[in-house]
């Protein structure tokens, strides 16, 4: 693509809406208000060999307060952006939005749209240089309700196919989200893998409660327990989780891999692209714990349509990824577009088109 000159920054704000509130113990999701980027590369002198040449890269900023800066720092970001790429092209536009998380996020992810659409190849290849990858198994997600309607919501998912499902837990006493679980563990049987996030909600007595029962409900994941910045309350807990592994989220965004590993406070880290700041640096991350035997994982915020298939697309270019939490389109009640990506049996149908895949999503 080229430097400066013809590349030009498009954006335009969206809402949408979830069809039914998702209630965590950080706060409660009920709609994502964010930004869809289009970036054009065309030489614009409107002859049939320019209009061959040109091309289109998508991506996707919906900033979540307390993941990602402000819906406002977005906005003013992504309008740096749009100068500094006509001066200064990608490399000065991505300077611009450096420390604006979702902003990074969608600038990124259509300059690699962009690439991998000209290549052309899809996405994840590009991303990964790795063999063809047909699916990434997923979670449900399940928020927080009593324990028979988290039973019925798990049962739910499992006869869609689902065989992974992740409750959140945090937002009642732990007795009952322990109850929570004991009745999801009766109902969907023992073939299928329990998660659950907390979202910091617990204190270390809590935490360790809830870790002596998960473990005999043969839970496979706790995500942050406690607050991000409890790096050793994490790794005592790992000590002693009765084969329960222990995922930082919260904590990654916090600390960064080296002060995990140091403090050797996690088993899985958890990768939100949105939050990171794009698909790229995910996907460095993803290498980088790999490295240090923390097994990484995907998950969106919640994101449109865009975001979502670039976060399928970085999950499909991890080796080895175990379910990530890919499966929050259907938390949605209108999308950006046609969602490209199939969930079946649970797993997601990698997009095996050129770029993202995903087209017909500038038009609301
Ligand atoms: O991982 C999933 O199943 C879905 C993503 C999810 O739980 C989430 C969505 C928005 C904000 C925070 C989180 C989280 O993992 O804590
Ligand atoms: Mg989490």
């Amino acid at each position: 693509m080229n430097a400066t000159g013809s590349l030009s920054l498009e954006y335009r704000s969206f809402s949408l809406e979830l069809t039914e509130a998702l209630e965590t113990a950080d706060g409660t999701i009920d709609s994502r208000d964010g930004f869809l980027v289009r970036l054009v590369d065309g030489d614009g002198d409107g002859t049939a060999d320019a209009r061959s040449r040109s091309a289109v890269g998508y991506g996707e900023a919906t900033p979540l307060p307390g993941w990602t800066e402000s819906h406002a720092d977005c906005e003013r970001a992504l309008e740096r952006a749009q100068d500094a790429i006509r001066t200064d092209g990608p490399s000065g536009a991505l300077e611009a939005v450096d420390r604006q998380v979702a902003a990074r996020h969608a600038l990124s992810l259509a300059l690699a749209d962009l690439q991998a659409s000209r290549e052309p190849t899809p996405l994840y290849r590009y991303l990964g240089q790795g063999p063809m990858v047909g699916r990434v198994p997923v979670n449900a997600t399940i928020g927080d309700g009593s324990p028979s309607e988290t039973a019925t919501e798990a049962q739910r998912a499992v006869d869609r196919g689902f065989d992974c499902c992740k409750l959140k837990v945090g937002l009642r006493s732990v007795e009952e989200d322990i109850e929570r679980v004991r009745r999801v563990r009766e109902t969907v049987g023992s073939t299928v893998e329990l998660r659950a996030d907390a979202n910091e909600a617990w204190t270390y007595e809590e935490a360790e409660s809830a870790l002596k029962a998960f473990s005999d409900l043969g839970l496979s994941i706790l995500e942050q327990p406690l607050p991000a910045g409890a790096l050793e309350g994490h790794a005592d807990l790992r000590a002693r989780s009765g084969g329960v592994s222990i995922a930082l989220d919260e904590g990654l965004l916090e600390h960064g891999v080296d002060a995990i590993c140091d403090a050797e406070a996690a088993d899985v880290a958890v990768l939100k692209p949105m939050a990171l700041g794009g698909i790229d640096v995910a996907r460095k991350v993803a290498a980088w714990v790999t490295e240090v035997d923390i097994t990484p994982l995907v998950t969106t915020t919640i994101d449109g349509v865009v975001a979502r298939t670039g976060a399928v697309h970085l999950a499909a270019a991890i080796p080895d990824v175990p379910a990530c939490g890919l499966a929050t389109g259907e938390l949605l009640a209108t999308d950006l577009g046609r969602d490209p990506v199939l969930l079946e049996k649970g797993s997601a149908v990698v997009p095996q088109a050129k770029g993202l895949g995903v087209s017909d999503v500038w038009d609301p």
